[in-house]
């Protein structure tokens, strides 16, 4: 295959990604926010610290110039954490009259604003001609990185779904296309509030008929107010949704789980995000939905006992909150 592809951010997801896109045999520019690191990965060809046990091929570049890796390909991926998306989507402004598709792989929302990515992107590049689209599933990346089977969703047009699915839906991971880009978009960000909740379940001893019970119910949340924001509640229950939900809640590898299991341990929120140079996407979408809930006055009772938390709420408390609640029809929406 002779297709080129530009990733920017070099975290975990970027670098899983551009070794399956090289799998495929494309051509693949990573762009690297810090020098030292994009040198780094040029002579070693490894991450430091991130999936150590990748060796990225020839055909995985590096740069550090942000112009020379908008230039190297018409087909972008964009993964850096959601509050860094408005930063590199305004540095790629200038470029934008290169790039044909852009697929946002961030799952969060950004704070203050509450906008999904594509709608960052959207607004950085007013009136660019650039195609949108969203990868988002059941997707851990150390998985991915060591060549498990795994299934995602491509969210986008037709034609976008061909050409990038061609790049880096080959071998193990199998990408489904999707044309509910919002509804996509809110499963991914959403399912890392709900693996918060279970590993704060987990580490409490609440029992799996309460994680049960957070991924259920907190789905139905999620998937009310994905609606009210022009959804299809099908696609929340799909991969990216309750795919993503399972996985991530369940895997002992998860970011947000992982927090959610340090904050049921009594640590603050500032002390659990200085001890990982990780994004934990979770933090800042928690607040953002319990936001949007508020603004269409939907209730998101699990997202507002998680942020309660994150303000110094005890588990306890926020349990009894959770199930003193007036009784409601299950499939009430
Ligand atoms: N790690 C995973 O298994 C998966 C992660 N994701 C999503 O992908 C996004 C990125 O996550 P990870 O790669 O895991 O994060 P990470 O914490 O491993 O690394 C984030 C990377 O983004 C870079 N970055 C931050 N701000 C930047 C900027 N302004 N310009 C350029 N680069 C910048 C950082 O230098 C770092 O290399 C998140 O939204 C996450 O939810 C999605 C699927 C799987
Ligand atoms: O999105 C992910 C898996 O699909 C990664 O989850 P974490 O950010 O919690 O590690």
């Amino acid at each position: 295959m002779n297709e080129r592809l530009t990733i920017f951010g070099s975290g975990n997801w970027g670098l899983a990604l551009a070794d399956q896109a090289s799998r495929s045999m494309a051509q693949v520019m990573v762009y690297v926010r810090r020098r030292e690191l994009q040198q780094f990965l040029t002579t070693r060809r490894q991450h430091p610290d991130y999936l150590r046990h990748l060796t990225f091929s020839s055909q995985v570049s590096f740069t550090n110039d942000l112009e020379e890796a908008a230039r190297f390909s018409p087909y972008w991926v964009l993964a850096v954490p959601s509050q860094h998306m408005r930063d590199i989507g305004q540095r790629l402004e200038p470029w934008t009259p290169v790039a044909r598709y852009a697929v946002s792989a961030a799952k969060g929302l950004e704070v203050g604003t509450d906008r999904r990515m594509t709608e960052v992107l959207r607004e950085c590049w007013h009136g660019a001609k650039v195609e949108l689209g969203v990868l988002s599933g059941p997707n851990l990346a150390g998985e991915i990185s060591q060549g498990q089977p795994a299934a995602s969703v491509l969210a986008g047009s037709p034609a976008l779904f061909k050409s990038m699915a061609n790049i880096l839906g080959q071998g193990n991971l199998r990408l489904y296309g999707q044309r509910d880009i919002v509804g996509v978009e809110l499963g991914g960000a959403f399912k890392n509030i709900l693996a918060i909740a279970v590993g704060i379940a987990v580490e409490s001893g609440l029992g799996d008929n309460a994680q049960a019970a957070i991924m259920t119910r907190g789905l139905h949340e999620m998937g009310r107010l994905a609606v009210r924001m022009g959804a299809r509640w099908e696609t929340l229950a799909g991969l990216s949704g309750l795919g993503d939900v399972v996985a991530t809640s369940n895997s002992p590898s998860s970011r947000n789980r992982w927090f959610g299991q340090e904050l049921a341990k009594g640590r603050s929120v500032d002390a659990i995000l200085g001890s990982t140079p990780m994004v934990v996407e979770g933090v800042p979408t928690a607040y953002a939905a319990r936001d949007l809930g508020q603004k269409f006055g939907l209730p998101v009772p699990i997202t507002t006992e998680v942020v309660e938390i994150f303000n110094g709420k005890s588990v306890k408390l926020a349990v009894e909150a959770l199930m003193s609640r007036q009784r409601v029809e299950e499939s009430d929406r």
